[in-house]
């Protein structure tokens, strides 16, 4: 294995000095769930309502870090030569979202030392990658950092849903490997939060996660 020297620096302006401009503390909320299950709408009512109280927030949302920071071998192939496409773009298998979830962590890692409210919206299916996220954060920062949100939503539901048409082809053999029909969903074990996602709307459930983030005394009210 080769050999990279590299040293973490102190620097001049710290978090507490980010979160005291702020005038609220950073972190991070995490939205799991099964493709559908409302994850992206949740996080983006979350946004926009903490936005327009003046809280400094961000959101990472699935699709789009996929075309940025997370790109298909295909999409890198468009700018990169076939064998660094190869090496760096991502895809579905388990590897794959492993390394999704591992750089997204290390991002919103970032914007919460930044002192944002930084809403991170990824089926990310595996509890371990999860919860290797949720080590990262509490040992760089604190307890409080990592806030899980388990859109509850039950796969009938976001099947019938299906505003991609992926539960679709994923039934007609057109699609591998699709969270919760060929490929596992491990629910988070103690959530901080839990949506019923089936079966109340979307401003309620909106509505929920923010009267935590008042309740554990990172926005106030
Ligand atoms: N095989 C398979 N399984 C699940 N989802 C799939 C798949 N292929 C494509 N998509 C689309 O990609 C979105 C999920 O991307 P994520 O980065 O959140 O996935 S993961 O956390 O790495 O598992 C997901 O977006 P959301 O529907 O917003 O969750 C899907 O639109
Ligand atoms: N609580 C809800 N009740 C009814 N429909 C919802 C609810 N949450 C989301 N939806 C709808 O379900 C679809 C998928 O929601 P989306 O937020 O894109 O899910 P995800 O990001 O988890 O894939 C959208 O058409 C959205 O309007």
């Amino acid at each position: 294995m080769e050999k990279v020297e590299v040293t973490w620096h102190e620097h001049a302006v710290s978090r507490d000095d980010r979160q005291q401009l702020n005038g609220h503390r950073g972190c991070v909320v995490w939205f799991t769930g099964l493709s559908g299950c409302g994850k992206s709408t949740i996080a983006n009512l979350v946004d926009r309502q903490l936005h327009d109280q003046g809280v400094h927030t961000f959101l990472l949302d699935g699709d789009n870090v996929r075309h940025g920071l997370n790109p298909s071998t295909a999409m890198l192939a468009e700018s990169h030569d076939a064998d660094f496409a190869q090496r760096f773009g991502l895809g579905f298998g388990p590897a794959d979202r492993e390394e999704n979830i591992r750089r997204i962590g290390a991002v919103a890692e970032l914007f919460c030392q930044a002192g944002l409210i930084t809403l991170a919206a990824f089926v990310s299916p595996y509890r371990k990658d999860r919860d290797l996220v949720r080590h990262r954060l509490e040992a760089s920062g604190g307890p409080g950092d990592f806030i899980e949100v388990f859109v509850d939503t039950p796969l009938e539901v976001c099947e019938s849903r299906d505003p991609k048409g992926l539960y679709k082809k994923a039934r007609a053999g057109e699609l591998k490997g699709m969270t919760g029909i060929d490929d596992p969903y491990e629910a988070p074990l103690k959530p901080e939060i839990t949506l019923a996602g089936g079966s109340a709307p979307p401003d309620q459930l909106a509505a929920t996660v923010i009267a935590q983030l008042v309740e554990r005394g990172i926005v106030s009210g």
